[in-house]
């Protein structure tokens, strides 16, 4: 049985909290660096309604690497299967997620797969529309859609810091034109990536993404297939292989959960058919995953036996 109160949940962040101590806040994109490392909160969503919460749920976190599992579902439904996996691999790569080192030993030069940097990049490349406004505002209105929360928006300061510091994602941007994996202006898919990964919400509205996929796309209060059950079911499989970069293994083993980080210190969750998670602390371990998030996960996760394998 889950856990059914916020009083149970606050125990688990208290004894998670601790490790907080034992990681860092990212700071190679310098306004992330602002931080609190010490905080911890995490939010549950079930698909009656329900939502129980413990920590400082009101802060609000940059989505960053969680916007690749968002990103990569609206394309799906808009290019279809097909043209999006022409374009970028399913296969888990072992490197951090920034590693550029792959993509020149594949032929094409054709990334391993949409949750490391590069496979994300052309992901938000094959976002439709007239300009990176209106690109954004396509991944918004899902994103909104899947928290139902219409105030859903992104930082401008958070995405200013990136797009100035990212010479690394430039640089696997050039090295993917020049192999034609990507055809448009880098700066202008930087503006826009940037800009996907500072959306940002609190860890209410990530916990009710969370619970839509569990719940294979389908919103539960008001019966909307908000994605097909197949692109759900392909995301949380990328959760699953990839979604903690290159400790996604041991993630699968520990805690069992298709689960997906960013470097803002963000985790989303999601328990299948049972409910929706959402993480917020940025206190990061060496792989650039929440480190008092990945202890509280396994503290759910042992407790009431939530592992999918
Ligand atoms: N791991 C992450 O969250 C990385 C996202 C970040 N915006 C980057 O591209 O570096």
């Amino acid at each position: 049985m889950p856990c059914q109160t916020s009083g149970e949940l606050k125990l688990l962040v208290d004894e998670a909290k601790k490790y907080t101590k034992d990681g860092k806040v990212a700071d190679y994109i310098p306004e992330l660096g602002k931080a609190n490392p010490g905080d911890l909160s995490i939010a549950i969503h079930y698909p009656d309604g329900r939502c129980i919460s413990a920590g400082d749920i009101d802060k609000k976190i940059t989505l960053q690497s969680i916007s690749k599992v968002l990103s990569l579902a609206l394309v799906l439904m808009e290019r279809g299967f097909q043209y999006v996996f022409e374009r970028v691999g399913m296969e888990p790569t072992g490197d951090p997620f920034n590693s550029i080192a792959k993509l020149e030993t594949m032929a094409p030069a054709k990334p391993l797969n949409p949750m490391i940097n590069a496979g994300a990049l052309v992901v938000t490349h094959m976002i439709k529309g007239a300009s990176v406004e209106d690109r954004l505002n396509r991944l918004l209105a899902f994103i909104r859609e899947l928290a139902d929360d219409s105030s859903i928006g992104y930082c401008e300061e958070v995405a200013r810091s990136e797009f100035e510091t990212a010479n690394l994602n430039r640089s696997l941007c050039y090295f993917l034109k020049q192999h034609k994996i990507i055809i448009e202006d880098v700066e202008t898919l930087l503006d826009l990536y940037t800009k996907q990964c500072a959306i940002e919400m609190n860890c209410l509205d990530l916990g009710r993404i969370g619970m839509i996929f569990a719940m294979d796309g389908k919103d539960p209060l008001t019966g909307k297939q908000i994605m097909p059950e197949d692109v759900a079911r392909i995301c949380k499989t990328f959760m699953v292989t990839c979604g903690m970069y290159n400790a996604s293994g041991e993630f699968a083993i520990k805690i069992g959960i298709p689960a997906k980080s960013g470097v803002s210190g963000g985790i989303l969750g999601a328990v299948p058919g049972k409910f929706g998670i959402g993480i917020f602390g940025p206190a990061l371990d060496e792989k650039g995953n929440s480190v008092a998030g990945i202890k509280l996960l396994e503290l759910l996760s042992r407790n009431y036996r939530l592992s999918m394998f």
